[in-house]
């Protein structure tokens, strides 16, 4: 990693992920959801180090904004009570990560 312009979001982001991964309740789900997107969100809004070009950013940034769009799909099952499937889906945010950092942060 050369750059640390969006190392502390990106560590925020890691500790809130393994928050919503170990939530116990529909609660403590929507609130580690929430400081999840809130530091997605600031990762969103800056260009990190490894993105060199306008078009390169747009891209990063729609990566991101589905991201949280699936957080925010996470949060929603886990609030109606589909706590199982809710858990599901926050392995496909790993998923996401790992294609996210092919894509975007080793070149
Ligand atoms: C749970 C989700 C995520 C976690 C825990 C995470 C964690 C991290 C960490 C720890 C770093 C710094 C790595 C280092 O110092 O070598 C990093 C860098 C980076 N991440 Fe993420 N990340 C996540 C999701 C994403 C997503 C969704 C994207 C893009 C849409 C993304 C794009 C990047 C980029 C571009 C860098 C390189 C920054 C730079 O070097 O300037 N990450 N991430």
């Amino acid at each position: 990693c050369d750059g640390d312009n969006v190392r502390s979001e990106m560590q925020m982001m890691g500790r809130y992920n393994s928050e919503l991964i170990s939530a116990a309740s529909a609660e403590e789900f929507h609130k580690a959801s929430e400081n999840l997107q809130k530091f997605s969100l600031e990762a969103m809004n800056k260009r990190p180090s490894t993105v060199k070009s306008d078009e390169e950013f747009k891209a990063y940034q729609q990566g991101m904004q589905h991201f949280i769009d699936v957080v925010q799909q996470a949060d929603q099952l886990a609030q109606q009570g589909k706590f199982e499937e809710a858990k599901d889906l926050t392995k496909q945010l790993l998923e996401m990560k790992n294609q996210y950092h092919a894509e975007f942060k080793n070149k």
